[in-house]
């Protein structure tokens, strides 16, 4: 069928009230494309004009909606700038989960970016300085013009990374660089970076102090040379740098929240040992190491011994955390000695995003986020900084611990004393060192990314780029991420910035993010305290072959993907029943990239009191058909399924006895029985949990929209997306005429499959239009209720 036949096909299915307008939208862009949409859909959809005005409007809207148009929309008599769909007031999205990606990709960094620099962050206070500063001021000093020069060229920073951090190398060669996923193996093209012939010496080094009073660097989350503004402040500062890291563990972690879990313990340590063999090699000084109990007085007292004159930090964002910095800086300033805090951790610092323009619209996820970042008129956030090429030594090194007396990778012991290695696995799969980040990325965007809008959620296939835990440690920037991927055409990838960015602005408004319901009213939630259940999920001995293989491959490797990060995470809470908490707390101990605002802020996501309720279902047998259809990831991570065929190997307990004996699986013995049979029942328990919670506190649910409300940090009550289960029949919503529990019920069939299959082929709006399958499904299914009673 011709285009614009589908295109008009469409709109007849809109105008016979087959589908709804976001749906007719949606498609209509997923077949036109983008440019294409934006200059032509307003024309086609005049035909309304005389038959239906109603129509017309409604579409015009989601158009506005969707390409951000406001009040210069063509028809300016339109200035109602309301969200897809609209109840009463409120942006609420019909599609969820999706469409927030989706509708995200209106304001996505990208589409932002046409035409300018992309928003920074504001200052966390006077101290603080702005990429954008610290570029300016470079540049009127003149210091570094040729780093800026570099900067500018987008697409070039990969071998700005290299030839200003691999400089000192004689050649850095990637002969088939592997990552070793078992199960996986990728090999890259051959690069080669031959070096740069060495250039004379640039009228911008610093080679000699200029000032004989050290400047102390405390490393935190920054482990990197390439951007990363405190670096290139110490430089400017024109005296000797002392590169300092404080291990004060109980400070990390004030509120008990395992802030610093096994595995995130273990990166550190062997990132910290990358990076000071990068400073040594670069530098020709390494990182004096401290062990405390609090690094506020060791930092003064570090000062006194040094008699510093400047210190230098790019700032974290944990709210316990900036005060103990805010403290620091305040008390050196006391004693004059000057401070300079810069932000590089995100794109957007949390506290230039107000809330003050969130307004009554609501708030729910990321495409708000990103719609209030818009509002905040937050800084463009500059270009990358390239490595200072040279740093004045200190004549004399302060004491300091060597790194293992951290005891961040200390192995436990065995009572003969033999140790218990649980770290060989993660040691063997990572590249620590900043360099890793570079060369995944660089791997990703050879590999990955093409198949990263559509098929990221395959866990049996590397689809992602497996930076997280560079970027929780800072070896890597978000903004050097940014620019590199620009080129990419991966909205969607760009989007995930997004997200960690909201997590932390989550965070910094509600501190307590990572053991208490955003909904309050949630708090009375009931959860299960099964113990058993827990350890069997945390084992990975559930009965579930798909949640087991992605719990060993966290506990083995310390990492999983998103997509199976929302299987177990469902599994848990919505079937098993157990508390949300209990989750995070796994997952900060065993993920190599536990993040506190990220990971709790996915977790209340999940457990259905953060702001994002999910709305979809993990069904933990039908999700491999999406994430892993033939079972490779299951049989690389529960080998004693391997010989199952196809059709059992995600549900062992419907395989013939004679099938299984000759799989060599044993049920209950080799293999465990499912700790829950009874699925669906479980899930609508869950369902049935949150709605009593409704009921019992009425007064946290907005009458008119159903909305849950949210107290916000000033004490205003906002509405807060809702799911559509839980408003439409607020007492009775497993009631059979609510045309939304088939989502809830995980509902999958062979044709749906196929109409998925065919939309994914279409472009990256096909998420879109996966759920428009799943809504005539449900509508079909309605119908065939209603004739049949
Ligand atoms: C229950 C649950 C817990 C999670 N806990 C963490 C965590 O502790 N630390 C963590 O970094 N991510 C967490 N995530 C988000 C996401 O799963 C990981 O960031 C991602 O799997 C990392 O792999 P990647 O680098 O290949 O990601 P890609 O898909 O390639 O994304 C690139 C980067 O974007 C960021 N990102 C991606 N998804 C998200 C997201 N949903 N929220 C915020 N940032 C995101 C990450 O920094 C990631 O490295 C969690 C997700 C779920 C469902």
């Amino acid at each position: 069928m011709e285009r614009a036949d589908e295109v008009s096909q469409i709109l007849h299915s809109f105008t016979a009230g087959n589908i709804e307008v976001d749906e007719c939208f949606c498609m209509v862009l997923s077949i036109e494309g983008y440019e294409k949409t934006r200059n032509e859909f307003l024309e086609r959809i005049n035909i309304f004009k005389h038959t239906d005005p109603n129509k017309l409007r409604s579409l015009r809207r989601v158009y506005v909606t969707y390409f951000q148009l406001g009040n210069q929309a063509p028809y300016s008599d339109f200035t109602d700038p309301v969200g897809v769909s609209v109840e009463n007031g409120f942006l609420t999205s019909d599609f969820g989960y999706e469409l927030d990606m989706e509708m995200a990709l209106s304001n996505s960094f990208s589409q932002q970016n046409l035409g300018g620099d992309y928003h920074q962050t504001g200052t966390v206070n006077e101290h603080s300085k702005s990429y954008a500063n610290v570029v300016d001021n470079k540049n009127r000093s003149g210091s570094l013009e040729n780093c800026k020069a570099i900067s500018e060229k987008d697409v070039g920073t990969f071998a700005q990374f290299r030839n200003t951090h691999l400089n000192s190398k004689v050649q850095h060669t990637i002969t088939s660089h592997k990552m070793h996923v078992p199960g996986l193996s990728i090999e890259t093209t051959k690069t080669k970076n031959k070096r740069k012939k060495k250039s004379s010496r640039c009228e911008n080094d610093i080679q000699r102090p200029l000032s004989s009073k050290p400047v102390i660097y405390w490393i935190r989350r920054d482990l990197r040379l390439f951007d990363n503004p405190a670096l290139n402040a110490a430089q400017e500062e024109g005296a000797p740098v002392i590169f300092t890291f404080l291990w004060a563990e109980k400070e990390e972690d004030p509120n008990n929240v395992v802030a610093m879990g096994g595995a995130t313990k273990l990166w550190l340590h062997h990132a910290l040992q990358a990076f000071n063999n990068d400073l040594v090699e670069k530098y020709g000084t390494g990182i004096v190491y401290r062990k405390t109990d609090n690094s506020v007085k060791e930092m003064k007292r570090l000062f006194a011994e040094t008699d510093a004159k400047c210190l230098v930090i790019n700032n974290v964002y944990e709210p316990f955390l900036t005060c103990r910095d805010d403290k620091l800086c305040k008390d050196l300033q006391d004693r004059g000695v000057t401070c300079k805090r810069f932000d590089s951790y995100l794109l957007h610092e949390p506290t230039s995003v107000t809330t003050e323009s969130i307004g009554m619209r609501g708030i729910g996820s990321v495409t708000h986020f990103m719609e209030i970042c818009r509002q905040s008129a937050t800084k463009p956030i500059g270009h990358p900084l390239d490595t200072p090429r040279h740093l004045p030594k200190v004549h004399c090194v302060p004491d300091h611990n060597h790194l293992d007396e951290l005891e961040l990778a200390k192995m436990p012991r065995r009572k003969d004393g033999t140790v218990i290695d649980w770290a060989a696995p993660i040691r063997k799969q990572w590249d620590f060192g900043e360099t890793g980040a570079w060369n995944a990325l660089e791997l990703f965007f050879q590999e990955g990314i093409r198949k990263y809008e559509k098929e990221s959620c395959r866990a049996d296939n590397l689809n992602t780029c497996r930076i997280s835990p560079y970027l929780h440690f800072g070896q890597i920037s978000p903004r050097a991420v940014l620019t590199q991927a620009r080129g990419m055409k991966s909205p969607k990838f760009m989007r995930k910035l997004a997200w960690r960015d909201l997590s932390y602005w989550l965070l910094s408004l509600w501190p307590e993010l990572p053991s208490q319901p955003i909904r309050v009213h949630y708090r009375d939630q009931r959860w299960s305290d099964n113990s058993v259940h827990l350890k069997a999920w945390q084992k990975g001995k559930t009965g579930f072959p798909l949640i087991d293989a992605a719990m060993r491959q966290l506990w083995q490797t310390g990492w999983m993907n998103n997509y199976m990060r929302h299987v177990v995470a469902s599994f848990l809470i919505s079937y098993l029943h157990l508390h949300w908490v209990e989750g995070y707390r796994w997952f900060q101990d065993t993920l190599v990239d536990a993040d506190v605002a990220i990971n709790s802020m996915m977790w209340q996501n999940g457990g259905m009191s953060g702001l994002d309720q999910w709305n979809f279902v993990m069904h933990p047998v039908d999700a491999a058909l999406t994430c892993d259809p033939d079972g490779a990831f299951v049989r690389t991570w529960c080998p004693e399924l391997a010989r199952l065929p196809n059709d059992f190997i995600h549900q062992p307990w419907k395989c013939p006895p004679s099938i299984l004996k000759r799989s060599l699986v044993d049920l209950g013995v080799t293999y465990p029985q499912r700790i829950l049979t009874k699925l669906e029942e479980a899930r609508e328990q869950s369902l049935k949990d949150v709605v009593t919670i409704r009921m019992k506190y009425p007064h946290f649910v907005d009458k008119h929209s159903g909305n849950d409300l949210v107290p916000l940090p000033s004490g205003l009550l906002l509405p807060c997306i809702t799911r559509r289960e839980f408003k439409y029949k607020t007492s009775n919503p497993e009631a059979k005429d609510n045309p939304h529990t088939a989502v809830l019920r995980g509902y999958r069939s062979r044709k749906r499959d196929e109409a998925v299959a065919f939309a994914n082929q279409r472009d990256f709006t096909a998420s879109t239009m996966n759920e428009f399958v799943m809504r005539k499904e449900r509508h079909d299914r309605a119908s065939q209720f209603s004739s049949a009673y």
